[in-house]
């Protein structure tokens, strides 16, 4: 039996969540039928932004006793990034990106910006889980890309920009992914993010979120990641338990 961790922001997102992957009422739910490749999904809403993230998703893999977890999807709604994804899109992580966590340096860089990793504090990129991020992107038609994490939410045209200019490839902001991959890294165990699209990244205009759209849309897209899931950590199980 495979268990993953799913990490949402907020009670909303959660429950779109476990509306897919069916649920106990404690946040706990079993899917994927009965066999050797049947997964367990825990889904919690740490709150937003990577600081909540992070301290919600080592608490939760600190605690998963004997049977400890073998992936954390940082899961929700995010802002599209243009050309790559609007809304209505869906988008599977293959890097999760700390877009904010940095110096500034103009005069020094070309971007006035010098990230984490550059300054030689760390790394400001994890890679999502190189079978299971190509493998659910196309189950479900999605856009796989870069998703940008940021602790403030885009509200510019001019912000939009200067991200587009840094992460030409990427296809989606949100607040968590980054901080759920660092707690992730730490304990050793694969990582993937999915977002779909409420909203544009851009001039912040609230009313045109989509975010009823876009809570309907995890639905659907954890739905269709049930059996790829199945499928990718049954295997690995599978090799675990032969391996000598
Ligand atoms: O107001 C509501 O009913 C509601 C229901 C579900 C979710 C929300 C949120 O506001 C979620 C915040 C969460 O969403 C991510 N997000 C979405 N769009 C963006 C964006 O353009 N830039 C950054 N983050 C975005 C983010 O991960 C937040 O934590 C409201």
């Amino acid at each position: 039996m495979g268990r993953v961790l799913v990490v949402t922001a907020v009670a909303a997102e959660r429950d779109a969540v476990l509306r897919a992957v069916g649920s106990d009422g404690a946040g706990d739910a079993d899917a994927g039928g009965a066999g050797a490749g049947a997964v367990r999904y825990a889904v919690l809403a740490a709150g937003a932004g990577p600081a909540a993230a992070a301290a919600a998703t080592a608490f939760a893999l600190a605690g998963s006793g004997p049977a400890p977890y073998d992936l954390v999807i940082s899961a929700g709604i995010g802002g599209g990034i243009a050309p790559h994804a609007g809304i209505g899109d869906t988008v599977v992580a293959s890097a999760l990106v700390a877009a904010d966590l940095g110096a500034q340096t103009p005069g020094e860089s070309p971007e006035g910006f010098t990230d984490l990793g550059t300054l030689g504090f760390g790394t400001a990129a994890y890679p999502a889980d190189p079978d299971l991020s190509p493998a659910v992107a196309a189950a479900l038609g999605a856009v796989r890309a870069p998703v940008l994490t940021v602790s403030t939410a885009t509200g510019t045209a001019a912000r939009a920009a200067e991200l587009v200019r840094r992460h030409p490839e990427a296809a989606a902001e949100a607040m968590e992914g980054f901080g759920v991959a660092e707690a992730a890294a730490r304990a050793g165990v694969p990582v993937l993010e999915i977002r779909t699209v409420s909203n544009a990244v851009g001039p912040r205009d609230r009313a045109a979120w989509r975010i009823g759209e876009a809570l309907t849309a995890l639905t659907e897209a954890f739905a269709r990641m049930v059996p790829v899931l199945e499928d990718g950590l049954g295997a690995r199980t599978a090799e675990r338990s032969t391996a000598p």
